[in-house]
């Protein structure tokens, strides 16, 4: 993988960074990379997720979701970081049979419900607390359809959960085939554990090959001059701090578009404290090239684009024809066209001055998927040594989980700051 940070420089856009300090900020990347070294070395929370493409045993995955991979189709039960790694490794893998339940929409869950075969659907059901509402919610409408369809739901359910709380005493009561998410290891930067693996494994996607690609990006030099996932995260954290407060992740693939809103939840959970942190966007090349790319370009500068694409990809042929006015579209591709288009947004924004940062993986493939996941996982961590924020925690998002549980009954303070809200109505 190559992250080509040239169209960040001060050189060539604003707000941007100089080479001299760029160079000042790597003597920082070494102190937060010997920070990074020790919490990996000693498990510590949240560095711990770093060990994961070595300490994942695919081999353990693979067996115990055995007795439910003749399953055609696969539901996964789960929200924010127990949700969007599988969704996102599903599309990388062009996997249209694995689906993720992450919204509590009636309207939705109905809809996904009936279009399933549920008598071949086996359903991951994923909360590391074991006790998020969305979640635990959506599991029990999903099991009551099992059972109104004739099919043995625990025939059919694999749970992933820490060690206590009530998805592991019902994983327990049931005699469920069961996967742990590890300790030390948050939601968001859980996509290459069993959480992010195990639906796929039940697909018979080779999960062995997407920890490989996590393996490529693991070793890591202390220097963001030599280490990609630090380019990015520095890249990132010195433009935010010098007007960017914007990120808008934008990669050139329609199987990355998930891996976008992935990428917004590791960098918006983890970085937004403080009063500090980018705020992560997604677009999608070439669709939002005709919508956003306005605003990037011409709008307030304080836009980071983050371009991505892989080098290789499958490609279709413009079949030729005798429209005068089309003959140039003729015998191109759509692979080419699009590659066309990357390079057209990232021209259109160095011509206006504006920051772009380019991100170029071989393949969408297991590997690269692995790779691209883990390194932005890393580039989070760096840059929250860089802010001095604590990366691994998410109080304000734990806020909402409590006051929305109260709501709805388990009487707990924040619902009562929901109720004072001061309301202003227009009709
Ligand atoms: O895995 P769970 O405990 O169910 O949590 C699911 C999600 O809940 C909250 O929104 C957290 O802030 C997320 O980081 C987490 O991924």
């Amino acid at each position: 993988m190559q992250i080509d940070i040239g169209n960040a420089l001060a050189s060539e856009a604003s707000p941007g960074i100089s080479r001299e300090a760029l160079d000042r900020l790597d003597e920082r990347v070494a102190r937060a990379h010997e920070r990074i070294e020790r919490g990996r070395r000693d498990d510590e929370f949240g560095y711990a997720a770093l060990n994961l493409p070595e300490t994942t045993d695919p081999d353990e995955i693979t067996e115990t979701v055995a007795p439910v991979n003749d399953a055609a189709y696969v539901l996964v039960v789960g929200i924010g970081g127990s949700a969007l790694g599988a969704a996102t490794i599903a599309e990388a893998l062009g996997d249209s049979r694995l689906l993720t339940l992450d919204n509590v929409d009636p309207d939705h869950v109905s809809e996904v419900l009936s279009l399933l075969p549920l008598s071949e659907t086996a359903v991951t059901v994923v909360s590391r607390s074991g006790t998020t509402a969305e979640t635990l919610a959506n599991f029990l409408v999903v099991r009551e359809a099992f059972t109104e369809a004739g099919v043995d739901w625990t025939e059919r359910v694999v749970t992933i959960t820490g060690d206590a709380g009530p998805l592991r005493e019902l994983a327990d009561r049931h005699d469920l085939p069961a996967l742990a998410v590890p300790d030390g290891v948050p939601g968001r930067f859980s996509a290459l554990s069993a959480v992010g693996l195990a639906p796929a494994a039940i697909r018979g996607h080779d999960i062995g090959a997407i920890l490989d690609g996590g393996v490529r990006a693991a070793e890591l030099s202390p220097s963001l001059f030599e280490t990609p996932a630090y380019a990015y995260g520095a890249v990132a954290y010195a433009l935010d701090m010098r007007g960017a407060a914007i990120n808008a992740m934008m990669p050139y693939a329609e199987s990355l578009e998930s891996f976008a809103e992935w990428f917004a939840q590791l960098w918006a959970e983890s970085l937004g404290k403080d009063g500090l942190g980018q705020l992560p966007t997604r677009a999608l090349g070439a669709t939002d090239q005709h919508s956003q790319l306005q605003r990037y370009r011409a709008g307030p500068g304080n836009t980071l684009v983050t371009l991505v694409r892989p080098r290789e990809r499958p490609d279709l042929r413009v079949p030729e024809t005798d429209h005068d006015d089309l003959a140039y579209l003729g015998d191109t591709g759509l692979g080419e066209l699009l590659d066309a288009e990357f390079a057209a947004t990232e021209a259109s924004l160095a011509e206006a001055g504006r920051p772009s940062v380019r991100i170029e993986l071989d393949w969408v493939d297991e590997a690269g998927i692995g790779e691209l996941l883990y390194t932005m996982e890393v580039a989070c961590v760096l840059a929250g040594e860089l802010y001095g924020i604590e990366t691994f925690t998410q109080p304000a998002v734990e806020w909402g989980k409590r006051a929305a549980r109260g709501l709805i009954g388990d009487g707990n303070d924040e619902s009562d700051s929901v109720a004072e809200k001061t309301r202003l109505v227009v009709e």
